[in-house]
């Protein structure tokens, strides 16, 4: 849970975006209620299964099938199916994927604070309001208060008739078409494209449409609907038994390749592993020293070649040395220009081609990172690089201080490569494991508890 808290800290203008949008829209067209009538009208709304009063009332970390869908309010017919897993009942939900506390793969030890049990299921909190329905808790952080924590005064009994005394009135809106859309566009500006947005707004509003929600509700509900989507593509990178496991990676020039070959090396590094770098944008000097200093700090040799050489010669030296040296893990820098691409692509498949004599099953992983700040361009990047080389998975970096985070929900939705790290940050711990339930609460900026 520590990581969550940077996440959400750092994805503040993507949180914020979405917060700020969501009061708007439920101010818009809500009623004020008391805050003593909350319990009430939530269970008015949205009435609990039996036998669920057990589950943990957080959203995220609960499950994804908060309500029982309402058979005869079926979702708007222009909307797209809701997505491969929509039914919110018990049983006909997919296990969730098991997301690894250590971001890169089971056999390393999770260093530094990957260490954080993330997977573990939460202790529930002491005293779950079992009246309560499950993920629209009005205010889940308050549910998480342990016993020792001062608890405002209980309003008297002529207070809470008159629906005064000390509990914040709630803002409710009825779910309708109105508000559906107005969420869509919410939701593609903060990049998450009109398919997702599309998606993830037709699923909330599957048996739910005529329901009052608050903006806490409906932040819980759209960030189960994102993690849905999320929750296939969140995986580690895979190490294999094979050493040298080598990864290539890829990417448009400033994406944030080498920082994050750099976390990656320290990651692995602190993790016991034995790792090589090859700088292979061997034009661009400045990326090859930028290397350099990352592979000081974290401890790792980087094999450079003159500038202008041959990439491939040099990640077939880089090959010999990781063998030689009895190395786990072989990290090839790559070049990211892509104002030629038949160069690019030809250079690249050079270097898969020399990594191959050494390893015909070379290279292992061919990361291809991303720099969230593009926006819907990585979606374009995604596909030019798909075409250029075998990418088999995505690193989203930059995912603080831009507006627009949802981009990676689109990505997940669009092509469904494995997302295995997400970048918030330039120093050496901000590469995390992706989680897609914290990521999708940061997202929308709710609180975990
Ligand atoms: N805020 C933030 N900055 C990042 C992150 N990852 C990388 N950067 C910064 O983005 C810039 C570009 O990163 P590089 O790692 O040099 O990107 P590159 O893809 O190797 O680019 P070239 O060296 O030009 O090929 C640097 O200033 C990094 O510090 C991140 O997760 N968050």
């Amino acid at each position: 849970m520590a990581f969550f808290k940077k996440l959400k800290d750092r994805m503040f203008r993507s949180s914020s975006k979405i917060d700020e949008g969501l009061e708007a829209i439920v101010e818009e067209g809500g009623v004020e209620e008391s805050g003593v009538e909350v319990a009430a009208p939530v269970d008015d709304v949205m009435e609990q299964p039996a036998g669920a009063a057990a589950e943990l009332p957080q959203a995220v970390e609960t499950d994804h099938a908060p309500l029982p869908p309402e058979p005869a309010s079926a979702p708007r017919d222009a909307r797209p199916a809701p997505s491969p897993a929509p039914a919110r009942d018990e049983a006909a939900r997919a296990p969730m994927p098991q997301p690894t506390p250590d971001p890169m793969s089971e056999p390393a030890p999770e260093p530094q604070s990957k260490t954080e049990p993330k997977a573990a299921p939460e202790p529930a909190p002491e005293t779950p309001p079992p009246a309560a329905p499950l993920p629209m808790t009005p205010a889940p952080v308050a549910a998480t208060l342990d016993d020792t924590t001062p608890k405002p005064a209980k309003p008297g009994l002529f207070g809470r008739l008159i629906g005064r005394g000390g509990a914040a009135p709630v803002v409710r809106r009825v779910l309708d078409d109105d508000m559906l859309e107005q969420l869509e566009e919410l939701l593609i500006s903060a990049d998450m494209g009109v398919d997702t947005a599309l998606r993830v707004t037709a699923n909330m509003a599957e048996g739910r449409l005529g329901r009052k929600l608050s903006v806490q509700e409906i932040k819980e509900l759209m960030s189960q609907e994102i993690a849905r989507i999320m929750e296939p593509v969140a995986k580690p990178l895979p190490l294999y038994p094979r050493t040298p496991q080598v990864v290539l990676v890829v990417g448009v020039n400033g994406s944030g390749k080498t920082t994050t070959i750099g976390k990656l090396a320290s990651q692995f590094r602190a993790a016991g592993k034995k790792v090589v770098i090859a700088a292979g944008d061997t034009f661009r000097a400045a990326a090859v020293e930028q290397l350099q200093v990352w592979g000081e700090r974290a401890g790792v040799p980087v094999l450079t070649a003159p500038e202008g050489s041959d990439p491939a010669s040099l990640a077939f030296d880089a090959m010999t040395q990781a063998q030689a040296d009895g190395a786990d893990l072989l990290l090839i820098d790559t070049a990211g220009r892509l104002q030629n691409r038949g160069d690019l692509m030809e250079e690249l498949a050079k270097i898969v081609r020399v990594i191959r004599k050494k390893d015909p099953t070379a290279p292992h992983n061919t990361l291809l990172v991303l720099d969230a700040t593009t926006g819907q361009n990585a979606l374009n990047q995604v596909k030019v690089f798909r075409d250029i080389s075998d990418v088999s998975g995505l690193v989203m970096t930059k995912l603080d201080g831009t507006a627009k985070g949802g981009v990676l929900v689109a990505l997940a939705d669009r092509f469904g490569l494995p997302i295995h790290a997400i970048g918030v940050g330039e120093q050496i711990d901000d590469l995390s494991p992706f989680d897609p339930e914290e990521f999708a609460a940061a997202l929308v900026g709710l609180d975990l508890a």
